[in-house]
């Protein structure tokens, strides 16, 4: 188990090393369009689990939804700070 912060720094270490097989550095080259899709697909997904699917699907799909925002975050050139300053 991991906290917001924690993934964020280890996204943003992965975004500098590039490691082969990171699924993160394949989203940052393939950038923010691509990202923004995903961002939809998860926070849509996370809405239908809510409605339809029950609490466990639902907190797995909005951990998908929190990775792809930090994700968008990267690949905008946005630090935690840069949010949380509008929260
Ligand atoms: N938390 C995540 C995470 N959540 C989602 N994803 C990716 O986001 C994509 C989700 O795409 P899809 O919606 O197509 O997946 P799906 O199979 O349809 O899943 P559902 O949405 O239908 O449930 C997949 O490529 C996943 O690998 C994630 N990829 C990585 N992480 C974490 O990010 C860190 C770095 O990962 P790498 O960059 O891969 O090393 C690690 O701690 C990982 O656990």
């Amino acid at each position: 188990m991991k906290t917001f912060e924690e993934l964020f720094a280890e996204l943003q270490a992965k975004a500098v090393q590039r490691p082969a097989g990171s699924s993160t550095v394949e989203a940052l080259e393939r950038g923010v369009h691509f990202i923004g899709k995903k961002v939809v697909e998860e926070a849509a997904e996370s809405w239908m689990a809510a409605e339809h699917e029950g609490p466990e699907r639902t907190a797995e799909e909005i951990s998908q939804l929190l990775y792809q925002a930090q994700v968008l975050m990267i690949a905008s050139g946005l630090e935690l700070k840069d949010v949380y300053r509008h929260l």
